[in-house]
């Protein structure tokens, strides 16, 4: 056992450094793990006003994420309240594969594109085999490591959090990735938009930019029929009954070779099956992966070759040192993000907290997410005032377990 006081195990264990982003569900921030002297990329959810804090369905969700180990899925480290926001902790990588495809320097060679399909598909397996959707494939959610391994980030946030809605001007982009049966406003839906947005990441591979560039959901329908013909209801029966479904005026489909001029025969022939326009017709993950174009020459790259952007400049701070107390730098300048008011999440997030360099403090003070949260029952790093009483624990424990037993 270690002689550590576990109401100090989060306390000290980040130390925030820069800001790497922000995205649809907060900021995200380097640190350091000052318990391994690792890098980690810290993402910081605003959970608003909700007196109850993370609900138990996001808690199931996030166990679920925390097991998912798997060479081509961002591992989830760590997960806990601090100051009203939610904190997940994962790995650290060096770059993704949106800098990839737009990096006028790099040649990508068709061996590379079938090595980080092949990777993005791999990821999406082990996920779609646990009942987990991604929902918001796109090349910047594909996360490339020192080892030139390609891992799938954001997996289960649209289902914890809520679909992102894209009211900010650096997510629309998300539009050109989805299915068309979800631009038909479908409420039904499977692992198929996943395919249909790895095969968007497909074409973007070997066009080297975006495929389907819509400027609204009707014209990312429109994009899609020009690509590929107005689907007919021999093609997909469902069509009509789609909630948002209307007649469209027949186009015919160009060959997808004019489309793709430098593919192979196998590569225009995944493609197609990816891009079917009925999902259940489309081809499944599995079944991709078991397609001819990866055991056909030439074979995928080794991740440890794949050209990869030259690592960005780190800026100067001393190296750490595990044995020395932390250093404290100075936290990045405040930001004002508005949060969707969604799902009940909502309100205004103030994002680099005045005294937040060191993120966790655990106190439970200021933190409504830790009077409702039992983090030690999902094996996540405990808050220091679990309130749930035992029967409500054993209550909430068999449900979870019969939910468990019931994919969704
Ligand atoms: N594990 C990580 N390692 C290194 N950088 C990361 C990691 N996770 C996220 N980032 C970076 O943090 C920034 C914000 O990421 P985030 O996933 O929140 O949003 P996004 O992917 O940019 O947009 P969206 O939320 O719309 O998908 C991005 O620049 C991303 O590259």
């Amino acid at each position: 056992m270690s002689d550590v006081d576990p109401s100090k195990k989060v306390a000290d264990r980040y130390l925030r450094r820069e800001v790497l982003g922000e995205g649809t569900y907060g900021v995200v921030y380097k640190a350091i793990d000052t318990k391994t002297g690792q890098t980690v990329a810290i993402k910081k959810i605003r959970l608003g006003k909700q007196k109850e804090g993370v609900n138990f369905t996001a808690l199931r969700e996030i166990k679920l994420l925390k097991e998912l180990k798997d060479p081509n899925i961002i591992e989830l480290t760590d997960a806990f309240p601090h100051k009203g926001n939610l904190h997940l902790v994962f790995e650290f990588m060096e770059t993704d594969l949106e800098a990839v495809i737009r990096d006028r320097n790099i040649f990508l060679s068709p061996a590379d594109i079938k090595s980080y399909l092949q990777m993005t598909l791999k990821g999406l397996a082990i996920c779609h085999k646990k009942w987990v959707l991604h929902r918001d494939m796109k090349p910047n959610n594909l996360l490339i490591g020192p080892n030139g391994q390609l891992k799938l980030a954001d997996f289960g946030l649209a289902r914890i959090f809520g679909s992102p809605e894209r009211r900010f001007t650096h997510q629309v982009f998300a539009r050109w990735y989805r299915a068309p049966e979800l631009l038909f406003g479908t409420k039904q839906y499977g692992s198929g938009v996943d395919v249909w947005a790895a095969a968007c990441i497909f074409a973007e591979l070997l066009l080297r930019r975006p495929f389907l560039q819509g400027s609204s959901d009707i014209d990312q329908l429109g994009k899609i029929f020009a690509a590929f013909g107005t689907p007919t209801t021999s093609q997909w029966p469902d069509i009509v009954y789609l909630p948002d479904y209307v007649e469209y005026q027949y186009v015919p489909a160009p060959p997808l070779r004019s489309l793709f001029p430098m593919a192979s025969d196998d590569a225009l022939d995944l493609l197609s099956k990816m891009f079917t326009y009925d999902p259940k017709v489309r081809i499944s993950v599995q079944q991709a992966l078991e397609h001819r174009y990866f055991s056909s020459v030439p074979l995928p790259t080794d991740p440890e070759k794949l050209p990869r952007p030259a690592p960005k400049k780190e800026p100067k701070v001393p190296d750490f040192n595990p044995h020395e107390g932390p250093t404290v730098l100075s936290p990045p300048r405040k930001s004002r993000r508005v949060m969707p008011g969604r799902d009940g999440f909502e309100g205004i997030a103030l994002q680099g907290d005045k005294d937040d360099n060191n993120v966790g403090d655990n106190t439970g003070k200021n933190d409504p997410a830790s009077t409702s949260i039992d983090f030690s029952i999902f094996g996540l790093q405990p808050p220091n005032r679990p309130t749930i009483n035992s029967a409500d624990r054993s209550h909430l424990k068999r449900k979870l377990d019969l939910e468990f037993q019931q994919p969704e």
